[in-house]
């Protein structure tokens, strides 16, 4: 039943609450989440969450958690370590589309009381997350939620480092440029994503991983995904992953983070600038009824996620700049 998860919830068809794997078991939470515990966690288990689909339309890292599940099914990767598989927004999956009213990677905040489908399943991750470290309190914690991008990339597949006060392990940069992810781009604040509540209210490694660009299912190409599969299935076997040497990444601090707070709202340049796109000094990036005219200053300003059509009140573009890589974790 395992393999036939991801199908089956997509289908909504019911499914059993439990069952048997090769080297453990698993339980069904509730829609679209699902807890592995293995038989004999390993000395190097964490306690893992794997999110994908929390943007309904990025359908690769769908398909890759697909490949680990069928190894863990068939018994090829051997379950060493508790893992809490998410599918984020299944209405969204099943549209294909971002969201289907308002962008649940926006809602992953403590006490937030919005009306709504997308509100009602962020309070019911939180939940399930919460559970999940409460319950393997004695292993370390760590969130990966996989994504993919709207637009190209000068870096296809990059890590979003949300804002924390706690120092991320140097393990982890050693991991991610092994897994081939090629940047960094570091939060200046929070930003109640998913990735940012595993972070911040429970001090898990945590990440966004942007895993190449937006395609329907099929429409994929996961051999770039191939050393990104070799690091989940790690984590998953309860051993230590692979490692390179970080400088292999780019890193980048967010400067400044473009609001939209107009309906008249536009950004300067085409929509299908690559993130990292650099822009020189005194450059005209946006112009917003309400917040007037923003220039970039004396330093180039590389964009991340530019989007002018998204709500009023919303991020609609990160600028950031070069940095050092890490120190201790840490951004220099
Ligand atoms: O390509 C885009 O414009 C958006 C891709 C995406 O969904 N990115 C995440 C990043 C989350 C983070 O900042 O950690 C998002 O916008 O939710
Ligand atoms: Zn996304």
């Amino acid at each position: 039943m395992l393999g036939d998860w991801i199908d089956r919830s997509l289908a909504d068809q019911a499914l059993p609450a439990e069952g048997r794997l090769p080297f453990g078991r698993w339980r069904l939470h509730g829609p679209g989440i699902l807890e592995l515990a293995p038989e004999a966690p390993r000395a190097q288990a964490r306690a893992c969450v794997l999110s994908v689909g929390v943007h309904g339309n990025e359908t690769a890292p769908i398909e890759l958690l697909g490949e680990v599940l069928a190894g863990l099914d068939g018994g090829r990767v051997r379950l060493g370590a508790p893992l809490l598989l998410i599918l984020g927004n299944l209405p969204a999956i099943r549209r294909a589309e971002r969201f289907v009213e308002t962008n649940l990677n926006r809602l992953f905040q403590r006490g937030q009381e919005l009306a709504g489908d997308e509100p009602d399943r962020a309070r019911e991750l939180m939940a399930a997350v919460d559970a999940f470290f409460v319950r393997h309190a004695g292993l370390a914690p760590l969130h990966y939620d996989l994504h993919t991008a709207i637009r190209e990339s000068r870096y296809p597949r990059f890590a979003v480092s949300p804002f924390a006060d706690t120092p991320v392990a140097p393990e982890q940069w050693r991991w991610l440029a092994a897994a081939g992810i090629q940047a960094v781009l570091h939060q200046h604040r929070h930003s109640w994503t998913f990735s940012h509540y595993s972070r911040h209210y429970h001090g898990a490694q945590g990440f966004t991983l942007e895993l190449g660009r937006v395609a329907p299912f099929g429409g994929n190409d996961l051999a770039p995904l191939r050393p990104m599969r070799a690091l989940l299935e790690a984590l998953a076997e309860g051993r230590e992953p692979p490692g390179k040497a970080p400088e292999a990444m780019a890193f980048f601090r967010v400067e400044h983070e473009l609001m939209r707070q107009a309906e008249a709202f536009r950004l300067t340049f085409p929509d299908d600038t690559p993130n990292f796109t650099e822009f020189a000094p005194g450059t005209h990036l946006a112009r917003d009824a309400e917040a007037g005219d923003f220039h970039v200053g004396e330093a180039p300003l590389a964009v991340v996620f530019p989007n002018a059509g998204v709500e009023i009140g919303a991020r609609a573009a990160l600028l950031a700049r070069p940095c050092p890589p890490p120190k201790n974790g840490n951004p220099r």
